[in-house]
């Protein structure tokens, strides 16, 4: 695996894997991987010739407030884990290389970015779609890779891509990945590293409660009921606040106040210690 931080030598490298036609595939990471992670590698490569992963954490998706510092980082061990994979070109660029000197440019997504993480994360989706329409424009991949786990990150990719024309990769070219989880169904998430033994511990009410609330709106029960439902169970097993808990068209990410045919996903995010996690689950057959 060769690693580059510099678009110059992302260039050479990448004219290299497309000789003879190669096709490629690109998974945009924070690093800090997982086995999360390693699933869009493993999609990734079943897709595709060879897989340019990249690792950047991004200073622009991240609030003045949030745990830009914090965020972890191990170059070293994570690129081991990607050449372990078989994946072909590892990009790290630093923050200058991504944004160099008099850079002034910015993505921004309506509407889907409203609510829900776009509501407590002011400027967020903006930042992520800045950083990703660069990433494809410097990998140009056939197909690119992201997780379910951040659903709404998924859908405002996709729009992005589709409203933008950015014909390689096409919006059909973008695919999403199932959440892998813990064996207790918390979501793995570089952030649950945050968590102490017994926060930890609580957090796996999150997927517990979102089963069971999905369970009661599956039955019947009134949506507005099964979520409040939800919010008591998280914050009876001490979650200290739940920032959304919405049932969602899964293609508009409009608010349902009942199941319809419509393909429904149930959106959470709650707070625990100092924590911010998100989670998400279908709901009904649609
Ligand atoms: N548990 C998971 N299952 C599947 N995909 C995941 C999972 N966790 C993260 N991903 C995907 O990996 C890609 C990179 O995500 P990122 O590096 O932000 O990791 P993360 O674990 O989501 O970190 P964070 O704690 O910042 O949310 C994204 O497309 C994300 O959706
Ligand atoms: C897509 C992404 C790599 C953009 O920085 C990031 O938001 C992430 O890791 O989910
Ligand atoms: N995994 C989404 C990136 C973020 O929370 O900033």
């Amino acid at each position: 695996m060769q690693t580059v931080s510099e678009l110059d030598a992302l260039r050479a490298a990448m004219a290299g894997l497309r000789r003879d036609g190669a096709s490629i595939a690109l998974v945009p990471t924070m690093g800090a991987l997982h086995q999360g992670h390693l699933a869009l590698v493993r999609e990734a490569k079943q897709a595709c010739d060879h897989v340019v992963a990249s690792i950047f954490v991004n200073p622009t998706q991240f609030g003045a407030n949030e745990d830009l510092d914090a965020y972890p980082r191990q170059l070293a061990e994570d690129s081991a884990m990607l050449e372990a994979e078989g994946v072909s070109l590892l990009w790290a660029p630093d923050v200058k290389a991504m944004y160099p000197e008099g850079f002034g440019t910015e993505v921004a997504v309506s509407k889907l970015t409203e609510n829900f993480c776009g509501a407590s994360r002011p400027g967020h989706f903006d930042g992520v779609a800045t950083v990703v329409c660069k990433l494809f424009n410097q990998v140009m991949p056939d197909q690119a890779f992201f997780g379910e786990k951040d659903f709404q990150q998924l859908t405002v990719i996709r729009a992005m891509a589709r409203d933008l024309d950015l014909s390689r990769p096409h919006a059909s070219a973008i695919v999403g990945v199932p959440t892998v989880r813990e064996p207790d169904g918390l979501a793995m998430s570089s952030r649950n590293r945050y968590l102490s033994p017994s926060d930890r511990e609580r957090a796996a009410t999150l997927p517990r409660a979102m089963r069971e609330a999905i369970a009661r709106i599956e039955e019947g029960a009134d949506v507005t009921r099964a979520l409040a439902a939800l919010e008591d169970d998280l914050l009876s097993a001490g979650f200290d606040e739940v920032d959304y808990a919405e049932l969602v068209d899964a293609r508009t990410l409009e608010q349902l106040a009942a199941l319809t045919s419509a393909p429904a996903r149930l959106l959470v995010a709650a707070r625990i210690g100092g924590t911010r996690l998100i989670d998400n689950m279908k709901v009904g057959a649609g």
